[in-house]
């Protein structure tokens, strides 16, 4: 566990960053820092590996004042990724990812052994370690400055905006991959962002920190939707406020339909395509979901190429929740939103009219109000048995 005991940071130019922090960070779990900018998160972040010191207050890592740590020898425990990943440009990946083992005394042939083996767990080919920075692209960068803040497994890990750099589609994908990944490594892990909604999504609890580096709430995400501490709090997350809170609601029991697909590269189907029939799913070898296709805007038996595609509707993958599932249905041509199971199988589609259905039939009343019940007590209605796992929502409420 860290602790911060009434922690200010106030530089020499006399600028107040940090006022008074009192915080326990759970080991084990991930903590967001959230706010506008400017309010100190970084400099909060920065002061548990004391690459900033306290002007005062007492920060502990396990009971232990870090004051007491050498500085440089408590930065090897803890692993620190920056936005744009921050690697040695000059280095190969696997360089920069044995970086701090070697430090510590390991053989470089034996970091780079590890290296490569960090690279498949943050889901990047081992052909990759051989490549100099300037050749990743900037999710692949992230990934290798993932791995390289795992490659001396801390305990801790501080994370700084470390997927701010990238567009929101890979960044969702790194967002889903460093879940997964946690769940496997279980460390304590701080993450600083000015995303109300990575912070829901990836916190097990929010430090929601207003401007003077003030603390306004620190509670579980659910908490912080449901019931702000104060009128800052709530603007802050105020935006899109109705529809972010379906993300509170699993979407367990709405129906997954069964949905005819065609391959990639096959003839267009034959047959009536008006109507419903007009949007094919189409699906690659494997059965991941390609696109819809527009049956009006191709003969039948017309091989099926990209081309053809309408591309870039969100998935619904599983633990998903009604705010996914109502994005995957909004996003999609035909109305209907994909489902797909653990390797991003399509498993069926969810239709507009069921998620809508489900959201009438909820009450929505549960989630704004503010002496509500228990985060977490709110469940979806069941509508029918459906095809898809729901993640228990735990002590966040919220599923992820
Ligand atoms: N070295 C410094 N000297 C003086 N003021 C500083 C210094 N570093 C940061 N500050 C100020 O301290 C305050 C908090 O900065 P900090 O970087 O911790 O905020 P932040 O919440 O992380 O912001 P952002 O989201 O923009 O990164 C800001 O007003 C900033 O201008």
């Amino acid at each position: 566990m860290i602790s911060f005991s009434a922690v200010s940071k106030v530089y020499p130019d006399g600028t107040t960053a940090v006022h008074d922090l009192s915080l326990e960070i759970p080991a084990g779990r991930i903590t967001v820092f959230v706010g506008p900018s400017g309010c100190g998160k970084t400099t909060s972040l920065r002061m548990i590996n004391r690459m900033i010191e306290p002007t005062s207050g007492v920060i502990t890592i396990d009971g232990t004042d870090t004051r007491q740590i050498d500085a440089p020898q408590l930065r090897r425990g803890i692993g620190y990724v920056i936005q744009n990943a921050g690697l040695f440009p000059h280095r190969t990946v696997a360089d920069n990812i044995a970086t701090v083992p070697v430090l510590q005394g390991v053989t470089r042939r034996e970091a780079r052994r590890r290296a490569t083996e960090l690279l498949e767990r943050v889901g990047l080919p081992t052909s990759m370690a051989r490549r100099y920075p300037a050749q990743l692209s900037g999710g692949q960068q992230q990934r290798v400055g993932v791995a390289r803040a795992l490659a001396a497994d801390p305990p801790v890990m501080l994370m700084d905006e470390p997927f701010s750099a990238v567009d929101p589609v890979v960044r969702e994908q790194l967002q889903t991959e460093f879940l997964r990944l946690q769940e496997e490594l279980g460390k304590t892990i701080v993450f600083v962002t000015h995303d109300i909604d990575e912070a829901v999504r990836l916190g097990d609890r929010i430090a929601v920190f207003a401007t003077g580096g003030h603390l306004a709430q620190y509670a579980v995400p659910a908490d912080v939707l449901r019931r702000p501490a104060d009128d800052f709090v709530a603007g802050f997350v105020g935006r899109d406020r109705g529809y972010r809170a379906l993300s509170f609601a699993g979407a367990t029991g709405l129906p997954v339909q069964r949905e005819p697909t065609v391959r990639m590269g096959a003839a267009a189907p034959q047959g009536p395509g008006g109507g419903e029939h007009r949007w094919a799913l189409v699906v690659d070898d494997d059965g991941r979901p390609r696109g819809w296709l527009d049956r009006d805007a191709l003969s039948p038996g017309d091989p099926i190429g990209l081309q053809h595609l309408r591309l870039g509707g969100s998935l619904a993958a599983p633990g998903y929740s009604l705010r996914t599932a109502l994005d995957a249905a909004l996003s999609s041509p035909s109305g209907r939103g994909v489902a797909v199971d653990d390797a991003g199988v399509a498993i069926g589609t969810i239709t507009l009219a069921d998620v809508v259905a489900a959201i009438e039939a909820t009450d929505r009343t549960a989630l704004a109000d503010p002496a509500g019940d228990d985060a977490g007590a709110w469940s979806p209605p069941v509508l029918a048995k459906g095809a898809e796992r729901t993640v228990p929502a735990g002590d966040r409420g919220v599923p992820r």
